[in-house]
């Protein structure tokens, strides 16, 4: 049920053109019915036909974001998206640790469907090494998950596997994501005593934009509203869903999702 003084916080990319990053993370806590708080890594120069420039902050206005938001108002959930760089992770996870939030997702951008690197090839090691392992869940696509395990996901058998690997990092829940393969769209949830299947139909739409973002987003705001994370993850599946069913054809390129499809 929604509650809109619930604390939800993501900390991500801006993007330009509204489909990804901050901006869809946010419309999604607005979506599910949370309160939501941004701390900005970088800025991209993006729209819906591909990512032209970044410029990432500096550690010390990342911390002080994160200070000015735990101070007030400390949120119930935290989302990590784009961390492009090795210093800023050092310090979003000093952060972390000291404000020990109940719930940390964490979604490892790397590329965008357009194919621009949103992750410094020299920040991979602390994203493994600090991150990942502090995680409650972690949402990878499947080229996020080879990058990560250095094995190739081809088949739900390869997701499972996958996923285990990446489940012995540390993370609590991995939800491995499917819309890269063939077929119907299939994630994995995999925990300790967890192992989920959600299936989808593969909607022929073109306007996917921040799809990953939003799921991410959505299962944040789900879990900080206190429903568990099987529900989190099924509530959020069937979110994501609808809103590429209703995607729109804005720009010249891949259009974003309908993160307010519910409200039409
Ligand atoms: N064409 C599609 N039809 C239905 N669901 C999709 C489609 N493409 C992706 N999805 C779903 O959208 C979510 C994001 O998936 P994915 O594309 O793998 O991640 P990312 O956006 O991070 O690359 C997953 O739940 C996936 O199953
Ligand atoms: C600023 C920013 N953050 C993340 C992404 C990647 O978004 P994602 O939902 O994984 O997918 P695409 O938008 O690349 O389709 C991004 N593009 N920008």
């Amino acid at each position: 049920m929604k509650n809109y003084k619930v604390p939800t916080l993501t900390i991500a990319g801006s993007d330009s053109s509204g489909g990804a990053g901050i901006q869809a993370d946010l419309k999604t806590f607005s979506a599910i019915g949370t309160y939501g708080m941004s701390v900005i890594t970088a800025i991209t120069a993006q729209n819906t036909q591909g990512v032209f420039s970044v410029e990432e902050l500096s550690k010390e206005i990342i911390k002080k974001q994160m200070e000015a938001v735990f101070d007030d108002i400390p949120p119930k959930a935290v989302k990590v998206g784009m961390v492009s760089g090795p210093e800023i992770i050092v310090e979003i996870v000093d952060s972390l640790k000291k404000y020990n939030p109940e719930y940390l997702v964490v979604d490892p951008v790397m590329i965008s469907k357009s194919g621009y690197s949103l992750l410094r090839p020299e920040a991979k090691e602390n994203l493994i090494k600090y991150l990942i392992p502090m995680a409650y869940i972690i949402t990878p696509n499947t080229p996020e998950a080879e990058e990560i395990t250095g094995i190739k996901v081809e088949s739900i058998d390869d997701m499972k596997k996958v996923g285990q690997k990446i489940l012995d990092m540390g993370p609590k829940f991995v939800l491995m994501k499917g819309g890269h393969l063939e077929g119907d769209a299939v994630d994995v949830l995999i925990g300790k005593d967890v192992f989920e299947i959600y299936k989808s139909e593969r909607l022929d739409r073109k306007n996917t934009h921040g799809t990953g973002c939003t799921l991410s987003s959505s299962i944040t705001a789900h879990l900080a509203l206190g429903y568990d994370i099987k529900e989190s993850v099924r509530l959020s599946k069937t979110y994501i869903t609808e809103a590429i069913r209703y995607s729109f054809d804005i720009g010249k390129g891949v259009g974003p999702v309908h993160h307010f499809y519910k409200f039409e």
